[in-house]
């Protein structure tokens, strides 16, 4: 008997799946098997009534490496979270009503401050990584603090929980913006904490489920110097970059106050729009910044529910979407009051409709809108998973040869059921799972083939 295919395959999951193929199509895989490698990666697909799926199921079944869903069960990707700012996790939903000058200042750098305790950033981190597991999202890119030690806290608990992480250690240098109580004590010592964090991270030994990325907080929080210092070491080091551009009138209008161009020119101006760059919100893009992200590889981590407090205006997606931007979503804890994926992927859908069709019925109807479109299910879709990939330039995202088998196992029978009551096809329950379902569905979540939730 030939052992090597399935000596190859550390476990089979079987079982129906949804996953995103391209931004606009889905497929729908009925009862299928996903054969996962030593290394976590989806090595081979096959439907359960290929000839040779019975060799393997037999095979696996008997080794206990066999995981099935169960009837009303389903696989889909993970969800791929592209702005979550980890120390703001006790300050959710707190204070949406304030500007987002005022929020940052009184709420969230007092808060953020803190973390020069690490015990205080353990704590608060283990429990939100927890809770991000446990709403099906296996990859997340967060802001941590200024604080380096804090940071690494971070990346660690992240590595040892089996998270996919992306982490970066924040730097705020400019002593005239920042808070006294809540900045980098310098230029020098911040871009030393950078370098220091990265290394220390890469010496984790997570295999590379946990990655270092460079962050300025936002152009008003840094130095030229750090800004032009950061730009180089991302060359350096080859590492991913986030930051926040043109959130709001407000923080727009900063980087024209200051270099007479604009957030994302600027940016680019100190090597910081790579292809492993993901900028956070982007709502006032000009569509000359944004042929900069397309020209340069950017991403938008979209939040549409953060947007809706502190933006100042909605997301022209189906616009950048066409224009070929990377763009993914974002829960922007905690300027979102959701930690879920699943309630952006719902909030980009209704922004979307709303900035299409128009907001006040006081206007006739043809003055109301855009009318230049909206996102559908499927987008959404994509946007939650495969699309957070494409914009971190990893094999994530997706169900499907040559994917990390990052997944979440969602079982619509769960907690009293969802309503499906005359399902006419998938797409009913496809529909159902991504606009009704919420964490108390998610029956088993994987990350790199590794169980993380569920048993
Ligand atoms: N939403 C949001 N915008 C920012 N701009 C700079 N810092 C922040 C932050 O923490 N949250």
């Amino acid at each position: 008997m030939d052992e090597a295919p399935r000596a190859g395959f550390a476990r089979i999951f079987r079982g129906p799946a949804f996953t995103p193929v391209s931004p606009t199509e889905v497929a729908v895989l009925d009862d299928h098997l996903f054969c996962v490698d030593p290394a976590g990666t989806v090595a081979r697909v096959l439907a359960a009534d290929d000839p040779e799926a019975v060799e393997l199921l037999a095979h696996h079944r008997a080794a206990g490496t066999l995981t099935e869903a169960a009837p009303g069960q389903y696989f889909l990707p993970g969800f791929v979270d592209l702005h979550v700012h980890a120390p703001q996790w006790p300050q959710l939903g707190r204070a949406l009503d304030r500007p987002l000058g005022d929020w940052l200042m009184n709420y969230t750098f007092p808060l953020e401050a803190r973390y020069a305790d690490p015990v205080f950033a353990r704590q608060v981190y283990t429990q939100l990584v927890e809770n991000l597991l446990r709403q099906g999202t296996t990859t997340a890119m967060y802001f941590a603090t200024v604080h380096t030690q804090a940071s690494v806290v971070l990346a660690e608990i992240c590595a040892d929980r089996g998270q996919r992480a992306l982490v970066g250690k924040v730097t705020m240098d400019d002593r005239s913006s920042n808070p006294d109580f809540y900045w980098d004590a310098d230029t020098a010592s911040a871009l030393d904490g950078v370098v220091e964090f990265i290394e220390r991270v890469h010496g984790l030994g997570s295999g590379g489920l946990v990655l270092p990325v460079v962050t300025p907080r936002f152009i008003p929080s840094c130095t030229d110097r750090a800004l032009a210092g950061l730009g180089e070491i991302a060359a350096r080091y080859g590492v991913h970059v986030q930051s926040h551009c043109s959130e709001s009138d407000w923080e727009h209008q900063c980087a024209f106050d200051r270099y007479g161009r604009s957030d994302a020119e600027s940016l680019d101006g100190f090597g910081l729009l790579t292809g492993r760059s993901v900028m956070a919100h982007c709502v006032h893009l000009s569509d000359r910044d944004a042929e900069l992200f397309a020209r340069s590889g950017t991403a938008i981590a979209h939040c549409p529910v953060s947007n809706a407090f502190f933006a100042d205006a909605v997301l022209p997606l189906r616009r950048r979407l066409d224009e070929g931007l990377e763009i993914g979503l974002g829960t922007d804890i905690s300027g979102g009051f959701a930690p879920s994926v699943r309630t952006a992927l719902r909030e980009a859908l209704v922004q979307s409709r709303t900035l299409d069709h128009g907001a006040d019925p006081g206007r006739p109807a043809p003055e109301r809108g855009t009318h230049d479109g909206h996102i559908v299910l499927e987008e959404a879709f994509w946007l939650a998973t495969a699309g957070g990939g494409e914009a971190l330039s990893l094999p994530i995202g997706r169900l499907a040869q040559g994917y990390a088998w990052d997944a979440q196992l969602v079982d619509t029978t769960a907690a009293g059921g969802l309503p499906l009551f005359d399902v006419r096809d998938s797409r009913d329950v496809l529909d159902a799972i991504l606009l009704v379902s919420g964490a108390e569905h998610i029956a088993g979540v994987w990350v790199a083939g590794r169980r993380v939730i569920g048993d």
